[in-house]
């Protein structure tokens, strides 16, 4: 039973619809004022609130305006006896539903009180939904490889088939795999990620298939695997590229056979598995030279999406920034900032190393750091600092300043440019882990890459605490 509340001075009123609401078994209770009536707001959950617009201690427009910063999805219906044309649209603006005259006529009150509520229903709804599909956001973009993109998922997703994703950091693979998964017959069971670059290779098989109390030193219980727990639905493999060999070998058979075995159990287990892989690395290259399997490659590549770099595709960056815009400055509560032409133009000419999530962070460094309307200068001034879009921002004086500083030594001491890249690489990450204290996930964001590629570089270059042995 829906439940309203009355807010009105002059008890008569209060009274009348009192009792024609009861009457449609609406569960109504009343307030002649509106600071009470505020209160009894933020205590209870009402349905509806019809509330009159001039009463003594507090007027009805600030009572709901109040009301909206309270519950801001409350439908309010506003009564007054001096109904004009003015007041209805100064309410309405104000946020209310509707708004009714005194003396109320029965029809339209009915009516009022039923579409108020339908709306406010309707709200309650699309939240529960958008918090449902929030993690998988829509794939924007109008240009002919995302269209075709997008097009191909239609397509392959209702299908069985294995899809192999590839592209660079940041350019929306996994997007890719979780449409696949939302519009597949398996959007009921659940989507099981596992990013195989951010589990030590010692641990990727008991990740991948469980483990049986025992079996090693660490296994002080039993553990379902990410195979078993994708049963009837989706495994994602993300960053397939860094899988171990031995790990490949037994996915393979998983892949074969359908079945599983944890580490150190004997009993073999049926799994009903579509398994979608992303890389960021050439998998033909990779298995050149000899750290990736010919024929998993194969059974894994039976529908390949390639997701281009976003330089390849700059007709879709103002649509993806302006959307990223919106949404960033909604997640703040704050006014939605512009992007002029000069500065869409200039976010257009950037290098974006980091694809689309470097074009998320930097649209939100833009949002905090410049005025209402962002311009082709805050896009130079705020160029990603960690990234590789500061390009062209160190001077020939800065680098003669370099060379001229003791570097030049530094860079005599190396032969061959990867292991100057490795050396500085190495040496960055170190930096930057140690200004942070270590935390990994702060490092990753302050220097843009994925946590995982963060955890796989600690493990390559074999970096510690200074306090750890
Ligand atoms: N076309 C797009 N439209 C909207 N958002 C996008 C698009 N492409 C990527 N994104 C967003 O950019 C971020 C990075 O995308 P995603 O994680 O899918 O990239 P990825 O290729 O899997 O990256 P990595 O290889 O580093 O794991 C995510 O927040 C994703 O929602």
């Amino acid at each position: 039973m829906a439940k309203l509340l009355i807010i009105d001075d002059e008890r008569a009123i209060r009274s009348t619809l009192r009792e024609i609401l009861e009457y449609e078994n609406y569960d109504v209770e009343d307030i002649d004022n509106g600071i009470d009536g505020l209160e009894m707001i933020k205590k209870s959950n009402f349905d509806l609130v019809l509330c009159d617009i001039k009463m003594n201690k507090m007027d009805g427009m600030e009572v709901l305006e109040q009301a909206q910063i309270i519950k801001p999805d409350l439908p309010f219906i506003m009564i007054s006896g001096h109904g004009t044309v003015e007041t209805a649209i100064e309410a309405s603006k104000k946020g209310a539903f509707d708004f009714i005259s005194k003396p109320p006529d029965l029809n339209r009150l009915l009516i009022t009180v039923r579409n108020g509520l339908d709306r406010g229903n309707l709200v309650t709804e699309t939240k529960v939904l958008k918090r449902k599909v929030s993690k998988t956001r829509e794939i924007l973009g109008a240009s002919e490889s995302i269209s075709k993109i997008k097009e191909t998922i239609e397509r392959v997703a209702p299908t069985e088939a294995r899809v192999l994703i590839t592209g660079a950091n940041g350019s929306g693979k996994e997007l890719v795999a979780r449409w696949l998964h939302e519009k597949s017959n398996r959007a009921d069971s659940p989507l099981i990620e596992v990013n195989c670059a951010a589990i030590p290779s010692e641990l990727i098989e008991s990740e991948l298939f469980g483990h049986e109390k025992g079996s090693f030193t660490s296994a002080v219980k039993q553990r379902i695997g990410k195979f078993e727990l994708a049963n009837g639905g989706t495994l994602f493999l993300d960053e397939i590229g860094d899988m171990s060999l031995s790990a490949q070998a037994k996915v393979l058979r998983a892949l074969q056979e359908h079945k599983i075995s944890r580490v150190g159990g004997e009993k073999e287990i049926e799994v009903n598995v579509r398994v979608l892989a992303a890389t960021n690395k050439d998998l033909l290259k990779e298995i050149e030279d000899g750290n990736f399997r010919m024929d998993l490659y194969h059974r894994l590549n039976v529908i390949n999406i390639h997701v281009p770099h976003l330089t390849e595709r700059t007709d879709d960056i103002p649509v993806i920034a302006q959307n990223f815009l919106e949404s960033i400055c909604n997640d703040y509560g704050m006014p939605i900032k512009k992007i002029n032409d000069g500065g869409m133009a200039a976010l257009q000419a950037l290098p974006w190393t980091g694809n689309v999530r470097e074009l998320h962070n930097m649209i939100e460094r833009l949002i905090i750091l410049s005025d209402k309307v962002i311009t082709e200068n805050d896009v130079r001034a705020f160029a990603n600092p960690g990234g590789g879009t500061n390009i062209g921002a160190a001077t020939s004086t800065q680098i003669a300043g370099l060379a001229g500083s003791g570097l030049s030594s530094t860079f005599d001491s190396f032969n061959n440019f990867q292991d100057y890249k490795d050396h500085a690489e190495k040496e960055f990450i170190k930096f930057k882990l140690e200004k942070n204290n270590w935390n990994v996930s702060k490092t990753a964001d302050e220097i843009d890459i994925q946590r995982s590629h963060l955890y796989s570089k600690i493990e390559k270059f074999g970096l510690k605490r200074a306090d750890t042995p």
